[in-house]
């Protein structure tokens, strides 16, 4: 990349950390979107702090993912996502990446949209389920089927994730070009609103 497109993409990100003005940004969507690993880019590139609720929830419990839903079921690990993202979205200035299916909560969702500015990492059923492929880490995945799983989740949740302020396309480029790509849209989205 040569310098002033370095240099441009650096204004944007420093201007979209102005306009957000601390309000947390937050990435929804599907297991396999590139919430965690994009988000943590997107962090970087606005010089903010960023958080996991799947990594937050790990470290309360000291267990991973699929043993907090092996060894304490389904309820208890939504109930401590909520509680989760309720506590860190008191925090100023932060990115946070949600588990997939954080958004679906009610009172999360409502929460996420008086409090943050959320992105709907969106992408084909064929992307999503190559990504999920590479790891065992996603318990409502070990079934059967899974890619009819992530489909019936997809169909399920879509009009869910809809509700989110601002969509992007997370397509199958290197996840740097997708974290500008939500940079850009959110600067969009904002600017829009003046
Ligand atoms: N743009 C991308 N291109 C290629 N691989 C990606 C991209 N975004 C994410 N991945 C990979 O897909 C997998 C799932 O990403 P992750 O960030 O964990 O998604 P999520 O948190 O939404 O479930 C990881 O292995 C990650 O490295
Ligand atoms: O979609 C879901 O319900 C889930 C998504 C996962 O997070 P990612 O979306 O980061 O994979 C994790 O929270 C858990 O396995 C449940
Ligand atoms: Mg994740």
């Amino acid at each position: 990349m040569n310098r002033p497109d370095a240099a441009s993409r650096q204004a944007r990100a420093e201007e979209l950390a102005e306009r957000l003005a601390g309000r947390p940004l937050v990435l929804v969507g599907m297991m396999g979107a590139g919430k965690t690993t994009v988000g943590r880019r997107i962090a970087t590139r606005l010089n903010r702090h960023f958080l996991d609720s799947d990594e937050e929830i790990e470290r309360a419990a000291h267990m991973t993912i699929p043993e907090i839903f092996e060894q304490r079921g389904e309820p208890e690990f939504r109930a401590g996502e909520t509680r989760v993202i309720a506590r860190v979205l008191k925090d100023e200035g932060i990115v946070l990446a949600t588990g997939g299916g954080a958004f679906v909560n009610l009172e999360t969702r409502a929460l996420v949209k008086e409090e943050a500015i959320s992105v709907w990492l969106k992408a084909e059923i064929d992307i999503l389920f190559e990504r999920v492929s590479r790891r065992s880490n996603r318990p409502l995945l070990k079934t059967a089927n899974p890619r009819a799983t992530l489909q019936k989740l997809i169909e399920e949740r879509y009009p869910i994730y809809a509700e989110a302020d601002v969509t992007v396309a997370s397509r199958d480029v290197p996840q740097d070009v997708v974290a500008g790509d939500v940079i850009d849209a959110v600067l969009t989205y904002l600017k829009r609103q003046d």
